[in-house]
């Protein structure tokens, strides 16, 4: 459903410096599957969903391939791209708070989806924000009430209500358990569960800090770092025997794996280490790591940033 080849996104800096945010990331997303994007903060994952999205600020320099169904999204023309983002790609943003209209209530929000995009009466609008919001678990009262009186796992689903009402192909989720504590995760994991049986044929991608989140939501986990997707893997075979020396420090870095951190530091954006962008932390690198950029090599039905599967 959806092809990212050798996506490039660079911010142009005072002094003519350029910063490299996503740097030749490629990542596929089939129909029906889950996908969690992980690693540190700034490597690139947010800036890769908006990318996706349409929805990077007009100083990124993008280059690259992003392909939709058949349609090649970074030749789109901004009207095209933001009916498809209203239609087919729903994007949930991060800041739950920030991003719904303080004046309305949540279900007048959720129901002007449907009257808008979807050409329903009134009447319609506000049962299918019924069906809706009770499918995601949000109490009736819900449709009434202001944004600011809820907690922020509500406001997210209200959010991700929104995406849905427009019964995207694909959904991006951009850090859904931000600012949410323990026990409201749980809400979060069973709105993505509930609505995986809703939409099953959806493509679903979930960027995440929350290694945990990604454990329980996910079908596959693509990593990231310093800009570049380092690994991509089904969940169940990440979470056993993680391919990259990256991907094994940061499950290593869990508190129910040790705690360990990972030595050393993520590079300073725009400061990219020559050849393998990991290899000045990696405990397995080697003279050639330093030098060269490490190909793209499948291994098993996974793929890997990484010269340790590189084929002779
Ligand atoms: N408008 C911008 N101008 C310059 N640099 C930017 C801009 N937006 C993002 N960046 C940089 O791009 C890099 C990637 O940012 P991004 O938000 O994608 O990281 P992330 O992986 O989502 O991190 P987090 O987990 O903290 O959300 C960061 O180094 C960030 O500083
Ligand atoms: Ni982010």
């Amino acid at each position: 459903m959806l092809s990212i080849e050798n996506l490039n996104v660079r911010f142009a800096l005072r002094d003519a410096d350029v910063m490299t945010a996503v740097e030749s990331a490629c990542l596929h997303i089939a129909a029906g599957r889950t996908v969690a994007v992980i690693g540190e903060s700034g490597s690139g994952k947010s800036i890769m969903g908006l990318a996706v999205c349409g929805l990077l600020p007009n100083a990124a320099m993008v280059s690259g391939r992003i392909v939709f169904h058949d349609v090649s999204l970074l030749d789109l023309h901004a009207d095209r791209m933001r009916d498809l983002r209203g239609r087919r790609i729903a994007f949930v943003p991060q800041s739950a708070g920030l991003s719904l209209n303080p004046t309305m209530t949540c279900g007048g929000q959720v129901a002007e989806i449907y009257a808008y995009r979807q050409g329903r009466n009134r009447h319609e609008s506000a049962r299918l924000t019924r069906d809706l919001l009770g499918r995601l678990s949000l109490s009736p009262s819900v449709v009434d009430t202001y944004p600011h009186l809820l907690s922020g796992g509500m406001r997210q689903r209200v959010l991700v209500a929104m995406g849905l009402a427009v019964t995207p192909d694909l959904l991006i989720a951009d850090e859904p358990t931000k600012g949410i504590d323990a026990y409201r995760r749980q809400e979060v994991i069973d709105l993505f569960t509930r609505m995986r049986e809703r939409s099953p044929d959806m493509a679903v991608l979930v960027i995440t800090h929350d290694i945990r989140l990604a454990e329980k939501i996910s079908d596959e986990v693509a990593v990231m770092y310093a800009g570049q997707v380092v690994e991509h893997t089904h969940a169940g075979r990440f979470f056993d025997q993680p391919l990259h020396p990256y991907s094994r420090a940061l499950l290593q870095a869990m508190p129910e794996r040790g705690l360990l951190p990972i030595p050393g530091v993520a590079p300073r954006p725009g400061v990219r280490p020559q050849g393998c962008v990991f290899h000045p932390r990696c405990p397995l690198s080697t003279a050639r790591c330093g030098r060269l950029d490490p190909p793209i090599n499948g291994c098993d039905d996974s793929l890997v940033r990484c010269w340790l599967y590189a084929r002779a």
